[in-house]
């Protein structure tokens, strides 16, 4: 399909690509994984055309409710076709490239991302790595047809990151073998979960077992939400869409309340721990973040996802590029395109070599993670925690780069990227997600952190640690590397960089031609120089710092520093004899921090009348109490008060110059104390988490509520595909 030469294709463009010094039919075979591979994509791609329903009106044209039904129509389609593919496949290897082959063609049917994103991304994979092998023949030929559709809840409206923290239980009764699932506070509402809104019908969710009176931390159930025919939710739980949010419309995320609602024992998912009959505990697990498993996969998976992601964007940002002609160089020559700037070219290229830093170390990641998993199939559990470490820097930083280069390509695409139709805004929002879920970045690089000291300490004492980070032992020259935080980002910075290298050159070692190594060796280059001089200031071992000295000597640094200055080179400066020293008073600094104190002390209190408004506003509306704002904003709103009613009594007198002057006074002081204290005065912020009482989770709730796919309890989406698909009709 795509070798057709295709009609009309624009000129610069066209030259463009006559440019290109390889064959691109060789670096499109690269990036698949083969030929073959190619070929299969394509036949896939072929199928899909000719029997996908494309949109009508552009998605971004709906209303929320249409766009939720327009990508429930879509993804019954597709998936209706993707189980059957999957059906034919026999082999394991197949069924991932299939499932890849899949997941990246979707993505041209939906603007934002399918209903069914957590039922592959997460329910499926969670099923696979938390239950026992007779709940996987169970479960999984359901989910893989479709039968069932599943996701993914952990976060509560208290705790996404803490995990421990959690706060659902789910507590055995021996008596009827059952656990009984319950949200004891507010904050305990599961919250986030995609397709939980609308779509699913069973749901893994993470809660606190307990047994026996004794609480065993977080374990994972499978757990059905809705009943199979009616869609309705079931009894004991409340369930319902979050509400808009900046990116990830169509995938109905969700919020869900238990209410003693009962689940049968084997929906404990038993991999790593069972609770018998009896309400026995037996732990499996060799080791005890098991159940954190499908958090790996999905990070690992995450590299991929932002190679790809930032392929689209690039490639738009590129071709637009050379299509967009802007500012007339020379008199009467045509306007250059915009690629050919220096500077377009610095905001493109490195988002197009950072593609394949993800690509290739993404290919690596998956392939340790699978290495991983064999290992631990047989008991050992020794690479998990490097593969933990590993899997959180890389997810932290892809994803942070990733959805900062998609913005430099909107930028490289002046207005015309802010439309939605570029399809680049919906990268961004989709794509700067992934730096919050599935672990936020900061949290995860302190993961990374905790496992490079750790692995520090062991250097220190002289034991082996694993080739990844054998580096550190080469680098125990202090001068060198040091166990500061810079040190340890270097050094995480060095792994990043040695995987691309080295596996870019590996993979394009054999097979490729000459033209391709180059442009390859091109890319890697680029990169590698790029995030060097971006991060010189952490690649340089000095510090430049006086105080930061490795050895600890501030002092003597200091005075050496100090003497070194050009004023202490001769005794006493001309100055001295000659020009007087400006006055401080000349500085506009200076009189930023005077001028306001003259104004304070001139001040009257028409202010005290606005502010006492809305102090009035604030306790009334809000029903606040005395909180510890109050106090200050009644001291300041007396002083103008008291202070006012002693200038009336005098301004009146005053020459009119000296009235204007107080006035200034007046209106600088307003401004300035209305700049400083707008947090407290703004009741206007809109925002649910940004409220004056703090009543965060509370808000959040009646918002969702407030959610008009909340009105009805089931989507009519439902019956026209979801059903009839689920039931095979369709
Ligand atoms: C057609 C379509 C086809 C296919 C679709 C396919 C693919 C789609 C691709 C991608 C999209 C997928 C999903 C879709 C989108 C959105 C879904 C979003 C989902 C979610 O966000 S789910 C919720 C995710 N939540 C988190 O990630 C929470 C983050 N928090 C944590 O991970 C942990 O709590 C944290 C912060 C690491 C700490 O845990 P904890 O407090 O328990 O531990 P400690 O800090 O005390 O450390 C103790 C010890 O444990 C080690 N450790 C921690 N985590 C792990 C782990 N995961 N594995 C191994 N070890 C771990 C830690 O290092 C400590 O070790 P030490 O004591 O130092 O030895
Ligand atoms: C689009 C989207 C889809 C999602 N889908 C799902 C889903 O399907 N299922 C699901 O279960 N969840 C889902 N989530 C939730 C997601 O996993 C969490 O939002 C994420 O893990 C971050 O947790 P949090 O919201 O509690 O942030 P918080 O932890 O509250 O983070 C707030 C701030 O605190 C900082 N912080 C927190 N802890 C620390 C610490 N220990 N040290 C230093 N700084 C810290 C963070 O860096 C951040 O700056 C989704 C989220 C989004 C945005």
């Amino acid at each position: 399909m795509r070798n057709k030469p295709i009609a009309n294709v624009n000129a610069d463009l066209l030259k463009e690509r006559k440019n290109c010094s390889f064959d691109i039919e060789e670096l499109t075979n690269l990036i698949d994984g083969g030929k073959n591979q190619t070929a299969r994509r394509r036949e896939i791609e072929n199928m899909l055309l000719k029997n996908m329903p494309f949109d009508i009106i552009p998605e971004e044209c709906l209303s929320a409710k249409e766009k939720y039904e327009n990508a429930v129509r879509k993804s019954v389609a597709l998936n209706k076709i993707g189980v059957e593919l999957v059906s034919q496949v026999t082999k394991a290897k197949e069924l991932s490239d299939l499932t890849l082959t899949l997941r990246r063609v979707s993505d041209a049917y939906f603007r934002e991302v399918t209903p069914f994103l957590l039922h592959l991304g997460m329910f499926i994979p969670t099923i696979l790595g938390q239950c026992s092998d007779e709940q996987v023949a169970h479960w999984l030929p359901l989910a893989m047809q479709l039968k069932i559709i599943g996701t993914y809840a952990q976060t509560e409206l208290g705790h996404g990151t803490f995990i421990r923290g959690l706060e659902t239980t789910a507590t055995y009764d021996e008596r009827t073998e059952e656990f009984v699932l319950n949200s004891p506070t507010l904050s305990s509402s599961k919250w986030w979960a995609g397709g939980l809104g609308k779509t699913a019908n069973h749901c893994i969710v993470v809660a606190q077992l307990y047994t026996k009176g004794e609480c065993y931390g977080t374990h994972p159930f499978i757990v059905q939400i809705r009943d199979m025919d009616t869609h309705m939710p079931l009894k004991g739980l409340k369930v319902g869409e979050i509400g808009p949010r900046l990116g990830f419309q169509t995938a109905d995320n969700g919020f869900l309340v238990f209410d003693n609602f009962r689940i049968p024992r084997d929906s404990l998912m038993m991999k790593h721990a069972k609770v018998l009959k009896d309400g026995t505990y037996v732990k499996i697990a060799r080791h005890s973040k098991l159940t954190y498993g499908t958090m790996i996969f999905v990070r690992v998976l995450l590299v991929s996802e932002m190679a790809f992601n930032l392929s689209k964007a690039v490639t738009i940002a590129v071709r637009y590029s050379a299509v967009r002609r802007q500012s007339e160089l020379k008199p009467n020559e045509p306007e250059p395109q915009v690629l050919d700037y220096l500077t377009q070219q610095h905001k493109l290229f490195i988002s197009i070599s950072t593609v394949y830093a993800f690509q290739f170390t993404s290919n690596w990641l998956m392939k340790t993670y699978h290495t991983v998993q064999a290992n631990m199939k047989h008991g050992n559990t020794d690479a998990l925690p490097e593969l933990h470490a590993l899997s959180s820097c890389l997810k932290a930083i892809c994803t942070s780069d990733c959805s900062a280069a998609i913005e430099q390509c909107r930028f490289a695409c002046g207005g015309h990227g802010y439309m939605i139709s570029s399809n680049l805004p919906s990268l961004y929002a989709f794509t700067t997600a992934t730096r919050t879920y599935e672990g936020d970045y900061t949290v995860l690089l302190l993961q990374t952190a905790r496992f490079l000291v750790k692995t520090w300490e062991q250097v220190e004492l002289g034991n082996a640690v694993t080739p990844m980070v054998a580096y550190l032992a080469r680098h125990q020259n202090r001068e060198a590397w040091d166990e500061s935080p810079e040190g340890i980002i270097r050094a995480f910075e060095a792994i990043a960089a040695g995987v691309y290298q080295t596996e870019s050159v590996r993979s394009v070692s054999f097979g490729q031609s000459d033209a391709i190594k180059d442009v390859m060796k091109q890319l890697s280059d680029l990169y590698l120089l790029y995030w060097s001089l971006e991060r010189t200031g952490d690649l340089l071992t000095t510090l430049k710092s006086t105080l930061g000295s490795y050895d600890g000597r501030v002092y003597e640094r200091l005075m050496e520093e100090a003497l070194k200055s050009p004023l202490n080179q001769e005794p006493v400066n001309e100055s001295f004899h000659n020009e007087p020293e400006p006055q401080v008073m000349d500085f506009v600094s200076q009189q930023h921090k005077l001028f306001i104190g003259i104004a304070s002390y001139y001040s009257y209190s028409m202010t005290a009348l606005w502010l006492w408004d809305i102090l009035t506003k604030v306790t009334s509306e809000l029903g606040v109490g005395k909180t510890d704002r109050l106090p200050e904003s009644h001291g300041r709103a007396v002083f103008m008060s008291v202070f006012n009613s002693e200038m009336e009594k005098s301004v009146s007198s005053l020459s009119a110059p000296l009235q204007a002057v107080l006035r200034q006074l007046v209106e600088l002081y307003l401004y300035y104390w209305t700049l400083e204290k707008r947090g407290d005065l703004l009741l206007v912020l809109q925002s649910t988490l940004g409220s004056y009482d703090g009543r965060v989770y509370e808000r959040l709730m009646e918002e969702a509520l407030k959610n008009p796919p909340n009105k009805e309890p089931v989507n009519e989406s439902f019956h026209k595909y979801l059903k009839p698909f689920i039931q095979g009709k369709l």
